[in-house]
């Protein structure tokens, strides 16, 4: 076929229509018409040579410039600033451009030199066979090396394109390294420790904190300007927030030995925030809110929010009771004002109630009623818990139709009802979260340490880290919501036991202040012997406990973990009692016990004598709690692999407890 085909149809055409002229011709003459068919001959011969000619023309016109190419792309290849390098499956060096021997220091290796000699972090073995992308170092500069399969018929080759990313790298780190970080930094006891000091001795106090405080930032090359009594705003780069990180904070430390002259120290709380992409405006709210959340745990930490993530340090102090119930009167008449303006209330608290949670959720259905409001305690489906109360004031009909499941008012949505959230204010975790949707005005009554995740929105906050327990915190707003709040008997006893078993009977974070409001409950008609009935266990749960007991094993560093594995309806309970118990255990820092729930969740149920914060652990399997008591459930994964992980963390974070003093220990 020729080349150039339409040419040759011309021709064709051309020659044609001549050989029927020639023809024709030579019907007429001859002679004429013999002379004309040889010319056509002659010319069709002559365009023949001439045609191939022009393709034997154009052919060595197109091989000059594919060879041209050719030098051409080799040379770009060769002089191509990046390293090529083809490497075979037994890591040697089949071929390599120039740009390797620049790599190298001018010498081009030769082929067959092993990869491991020219560069010891240079993976072959590892990406065989794939595509990708890694990053190496090499005598102090690094590279980034692609690697690609080369579809050969004969060995197995790879093709390795390597580029020096070292002044890359150097810009990132030092664009990462110049990253600004603000800090929110407040005396969180100010009020305390200010208390009964003379006007000398609270200049004294803010000054020496004020000097430490200068001493670290300028030590960090930062900035720090007052903003007011007690309170704080610092830059730092965030090449000075790693060190600060490697050294766990320890300004709390140094601020704690600050003390006022009854000696109590000055604790501090830091909110953060480590610029990425955030306006100045984002980062500021960013690090006020972390301040909000530093403080809700109970203060003496920080709540650094880095790259999308939180982290605390810090949380040695016990959170501390405060003096005055200033707070309590103030939040009482808020809360009033917000209920009358309700057109109905519903209370809840956590799945699987406790007495903490129904006590106060009575209370507050007490605050409802008094207002001639109607209420409705919304309970979870598994709560066997409170079995022995609920059965106590099922009997008595001025409590008929309080008492709702979360499944029976599934169409309830107002917009003119309160919904009052008592002892959590993690959404998950409670009774019915969707009621959170269909209610919009929430009002949140808690004693845990913040967790992150937090109701959104609500109208008012009551969250007191220093309080035993939210029946305590129920029991003070009570004292201030007006004489038309009178508790009955079962109320005032439903507060006491929630009082009873979040202070282990009286043992654990009672304060003056939660004698008081057990006292105000005893005055009401509280009646203790009621509350010994509600705790007294039965023949099943008292061996249950004995068997949890007796498998507990104990770890190094004073951690003893023990599991239940048989799925018991009050498993929850007995967990936390065994764990409880296993504190008074001699050498024993820490308690942590797994425990089988409905379906597949497995619950945690962890303690602490207070020199460890089991928060911490607990909210890396998703849970909370306090410093000192807290929980977790897991679902969909078995309870010995749970248990699995329980000891590695508890282990681990004991460990960086014990090697870093600094780091974050106990307090309710
Ligand atoms: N997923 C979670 N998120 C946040 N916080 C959580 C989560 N899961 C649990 N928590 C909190 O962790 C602590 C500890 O919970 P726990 O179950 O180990 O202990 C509570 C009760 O189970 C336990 N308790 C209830 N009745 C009795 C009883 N009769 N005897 C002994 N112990 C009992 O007491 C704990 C009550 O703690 P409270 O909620 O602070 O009132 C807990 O804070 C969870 O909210
Ligand atoms: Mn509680």
């Amino acid at each position: 076929m020729p080349r150039n085909l339409s040419a040759w149809i011309d021709l064709t055409i051309h020659l044609i229509v001549m050989l029927a002229l020639a023809l024709m011709t030579y019907c007429y003459n001859s002679y004429v018409g013999a002379a004309a068919l040889l010319l056509w001959a002659l010319l069709a011969a002559f365009a023949w040579e001439r045609c191939h000619d022009r393709e034997r023309r154009f052919e060595r016109y197109c091989m000059g410039i594919i060879r041209n190419v050719n030098n051409v792309m080799n040379y770009a290849v060769d002089r191509l600033p990046q390293a090529i390098l083809v490497v075979a499956q037994d890591g040697h060096l089949e071929w390599c451009n120039r740009q390797l021997a620049e790599y190298l220091g001018g010498t081009k290796p030769e082929q067959g030199t092993r990869m491991a000699d020219i560069w010891p972090d240079f993976k072959v073995d590892e990406i065989w066979g794939t595509e990708g992308g890694y990053r190496f170092s090499h005598e102090g500069r690094t590279y980034h090396v692609y690697h690609r399969v080369v579809p050969t018929q004969m060995d197995a080759l790879m093709a390795f394109y390597v580029e020096d990313e070292t002044e890359l790298c150097d810009l990132q780190k030092r664009f990462r390294e110049s990253r600004t970080a603000l800090l929110y930094i407040q005396v969180d006891n100010y009020d305390e420790i200010m208390q009964g000091q003379t006007e000398a001795e609270k200049s004294m106090l803010l000054l020496a904190v004020r000097e430490r405080l200068d001493a670290w930032i300028n030590g960090l090359g930062g900035f720090m300007r007052s903003v007011s009594d007690g309170v704080f705003l610092a830059l730092l780069d965030r090449a000075a927030l790693d060190h600060v990180i490697a050294e766990k904070f320890d300004i709390l430390d140094q601020v704690r030995k600050i003390v006022n002259t009854k000696g109590m120290p000055v604790t501090l709380s830091i909110g953060l925030s480590l610029a990425a992409d955030q306006t100045f405006k984002e980062l500021g709210e960013e690090a006020a809110a972390k301040l909000d959340l530093a403080l809700g745990r109970g203060g003496d930490q920080v709540a650094a929010g880095i790259s999308g993530k939180t982290q605390f340090f810090g949380g040695k102090a016990k959170a501390v009771e405060k003096h005055t119930r200033v707070k309590a009167r103030v939040v009482a008449h808020a809360l009033r004002d917000i209920m009358e303006s309700a057109d109905e209330v519903y209370v809840m608290g956590h799945q699987n109630e406790d007495y903490d949670c129904f006590g106060a959720a009575m209370g507050v259905a007490c605050m409802a009623r008094a207002l001639g409001k109607p209420v409705h305690i919304v309970l979870s489906d598994t709560n066997e818990g409170i079995d022995r109360v609920l059965d106590m004031v099922r009997k008595d009909e001025s409590y008929d139709e309080i008492f709702v499941r979360a499944g029976d008012i599934a169409g309830v949505a107002s917009a003119t009802a309160l919904l009052v959230v008592v002892d959590a204010h993690v959404p998950h975790i409670l009774a019915d979260k969707s009621l959170l949707d269909r209610i919009p005005k929430v009002v949140v009554i808690d004693h845990h340490r913040r967790s992150e995740n937090f109701v959104k929105n609500p109208l008012l906050v009551y969250l007191e880290t220093a309080s035993s327990s939210a029946s305590e915190l129920v029991t003070e707003l009570l004292m201030y919501f007006g004489d038309t709040a009178r508790l009955t008997r079962l109320d005032a006893t439903a507060l006491y036991s929630g009082i009873v078993v979040d202070t282990k009977n009286f043992n654990v974070s009672a304060g003056v202040r939660t004698f008081d409001a057990a006292a105000y409950l005893r005055r009401a008609g509280a009646d203790p012997v009621l509350v010994r009935a509600l705790f007294q266990s039965d023949y099943e749960t008292t061996v249950a406990l004995a068997r949890a007991k007796a498998n507990a094993e104990f770890f190094a560093g004073g951690l003893i973990v023990g599991s239940i594995p048989e799925r018991l309806a009050n498993g929850q309970i007995i967990a936390a009692q065994a764990a409880d118990g296993m504190l008074r255990v001699d050498g024993v820092r820490m308690s942590i016990y797994v425990f089988q729930m409905p379906g597949d969740m497995v619950g945690i149920s962890a303690r602490s004598t207070g020199e460890l914060n089991v928060q911490v652990i607990m909210e890396a399997f998703g849970g909370g709690g306090h410093a000192n008591v807290a929980g977790a459930q897991v679902r969909g994964v078995p309870l010995s692999v749970v248990r699995g992980n329980v000891v590695e963390q508890a282990r681990k974070y004991i460990e960086e407890s014990d090697t870093h003093e600094g780091h974050i220990a106990g307090g309710r």
